[in-house]
């Protein structure tokens, strides 16, 4: 078995260590990234640390540097996730920054596509589509011109009809909503082999990851896929994959999960993030809200979605050596819990998803921008 995880500071991304042996990072430019980082440290939490020490050594090690370090590489993480978010400028066609698809939509699911693919547009892609069945079209449609929706999940030629689009895709994001019929389950087996074979990135979620649990070899080894379980699809897929129940909270256990998968990214949601490549192991503790409304990890998948493709497009000099796609669920997982948080703040016990999507703006100026 490989050696135990590297622990990485959610700002320490780069593979090496420095002479204390914790990973380094860049040092920000000048005063006002400095004061702009400590000020980002207020909103950025996240847990650190690492090198190759057996598990125990290294989680004592962590929360004994934990405060010596954990400014450094919070303001260390901001700016790596600020060096993938693409310039806007004149000279960019519509498209140039993202064209995302969403594979989801059912007759019982309506709203989390809808809320994965607008969240996307909202993070910064320029077209965002919804592929979902001929039923749920309509009423998605309905919620929103912005999206451009495909009728086509259900159809017999389904896969053709979604691979006809993939050239125009720059990622999927695959399972908000989708439901569990076997035949649509079946019809994104199809289309996850397409855009593997295209090599486009996927985020799943959902019951993209039900299908998963059921068909590990879908995506064993695609190192450009993120899987974005919660508590009962981290089980789940711990179950199928690793034979065991899977204890969600257990940082190793989602390193494990990695690891078996190939090297498959995995973001464990819950209290804390959790997410791992195999090799590192990151937390977001970016402080959310105590409102568990469904929908916030439909968000967090379209965002996901978003950030993976700049993150690609960036390259190793903007990502300093870190897993771009970790480095893309670091930033989806921060803004999904700053929006959590910035929406509570105004609506407290009645705060929706939807609240949380008008969050999405401030939120990503206060956390990448400032
Ligand atoms: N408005 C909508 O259209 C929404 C549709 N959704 C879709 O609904 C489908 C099923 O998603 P679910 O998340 O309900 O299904 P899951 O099978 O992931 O979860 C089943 C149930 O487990 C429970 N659960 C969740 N987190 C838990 C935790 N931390 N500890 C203990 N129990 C927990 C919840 O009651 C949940 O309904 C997916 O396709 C999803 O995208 C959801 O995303 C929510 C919003
Ligand atoms: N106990 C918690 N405290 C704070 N934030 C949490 C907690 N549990 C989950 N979150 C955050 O809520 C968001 C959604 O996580 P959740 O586990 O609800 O996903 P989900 O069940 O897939 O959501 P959805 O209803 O969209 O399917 C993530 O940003 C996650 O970090
Ligand atoms: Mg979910």
């Amino acid at each position: 078995m490989a050696a135990g995880p590297v622990w990485v500071a959610a700002g320490a991304c780069r593979r090496g260590k420095s002479d204390t042996g914790l990973a380094g990072m860049a040092p920000l430019a000048g005063a006002g990234a400095v004061l702009a980082g400590a000020a980002a440290v207020a909103l950025l939490s996240a847990a650190l640390v690492l090198r190759e020490l057996p598990l125990d050594a290294v989680l004592q090690r962590a929360f004994s540097l934990h405060k010596a370090h954990s400014i450094k590489d919070m303001e260390n993480t901001l700016q790596l996730v600020r060096n993938i978010i693409p310039p806007q400028t004149s000279k960019k066609h519509k498209g140039q920054d993202g064209r995302i698809g969403v594979i989801g939509g059912c007759q019982e699911y309506t709203g989390a596509p809808y809320f994965a693919a607008i969240s996307a547009l909202k993070v910064g892609a320029d077209l965002s589509h919804v592929f979902c069945t001929r039923e749920a079209a309509p009423v998605i449609k309905s919620y929103s011109p912005e999206l451009i929706v495909h009728p086509v999940l259900d159809s017999p030629g389904a896969v053709h009809d979604v691979e006809e689009w993939l050239p125009r895709l720059h990622a999927l994001v695959v399972g908000p909503g989708l439901g569990r019929d076997d035949t649509l389950l079946e019809n994104v087996k199809g289309i996850l082999e397409a855009a593997k074979a295209r090599d486009i990135p996927v985020v799943i979620d959902a019951d993209g990851l039900w299908l998963i649990a059921q068909h590990p070899a879908l995506i064993q080894g695609y190192r450009k896929a993120v899987l974005t379980p919660n508590h009962v699809e981290f089980s789940r897929l711990s179950e199928a994959v690793l034979r065991e129940p899977g204890n969600g909270s257990d940082r190793e256990a989602v390193w494990r999960l990695s690891q078996a998968l190939g090297n498959v990214t995995v973001v464990r949601k819950g209290e804390q993030d959790v997410l791992s490549d195999g090799e590192q192991v990151l937390e977001c503790a970016q402080e959310g809200s105590s409102r568990r409304c469904g929908g916030q990890g439909d968000l967090l998948s379209g965002a996901l979605g978003v950030l993976v493709h700049w993150a690609l497009l960036a390259g190793p000099e903007k990502t300093n050596g870190c897993s771009p796609l970790l480095l893309a669920a670091v930033g989806a997982c921060s803004l999904t819990r700053q929006c959590s948080h910035q929406a509570f703040q105004k609506h407290g016990r009645s705060t929706t998803t939807t609240d949380m999507i008008a969050e999405v703006g401030p939120a990503f100026h206060r956390l990448f921008e400032a």
